[in-house]
């Protein structure tokens, strides 16, 4: 099987649908403001070049790493299945198959962790770090 890039389209097609996916993220009110203040013509070549390259396609992302990109953006779990289905929803107008569609939603799942900062998570302890509240004796 090809790389995943390939299933997508081609480089000018990945390259559309980053396009669109930040038209569209910038008309949704419930994403438009994360995006206030930021250099979008930089958002979106970083984009293209990190979606390339994590879809085995060319690897020229020269940006920083998901995790710090978005540390102390607060971004929500439904933030980040909005942005998702505008990617897909923009990869599937564009006429890239669904399946491969699906892949990629799939595939993108794996930096949810990084991406995402759910206020008032629990703080889970390192392994072998005495529990934050100590046992009553
Ligand atoms: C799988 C999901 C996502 C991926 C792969 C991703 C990827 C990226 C990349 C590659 C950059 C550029 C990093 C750099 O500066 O070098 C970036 C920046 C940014 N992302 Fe994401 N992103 C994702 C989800 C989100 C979501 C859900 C939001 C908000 C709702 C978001 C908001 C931002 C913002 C505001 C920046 C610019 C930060 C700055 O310039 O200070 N991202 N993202």
């Amino acid at each position: 099987m090809g790389a995943l890039f390939n299933e997508i389209g081609d480089a000018a097609t990945l390259r559309t649908a980053v396009n669109l996916l930040y038209q569209r993220v910038l008309a949704d009110p419930e994403l438009a403001p994360w995006f206030a203040g930021v250099d979008m013509p930089r958002l979106r070549a970083h984009q293209l070049a990190f979606l390339a390259g994590a879809l085995g396609g060319p690897n020229l992302f020269n940006g920083r790493d998901v995790a710090t990109a978005h540390a102390g953006l607060k971004i929500t779990d439904e933030a980040f299945d909005a942005l998702i289905g505008h990617l897909a929803t923009a990869l599937r107008d564009l006429g890239s198959a669904p399946a491969a569609v699906d892949r990629l939603v799939r595939r993108l799942e794996t930096w949810r962790t990084a991406v995402v900062e759910s206020p008032g998570a629990a703080v889970i302890s390192p392994a072998g770090a005495p529990p934050a509240t100590p046992p009553a004796s």
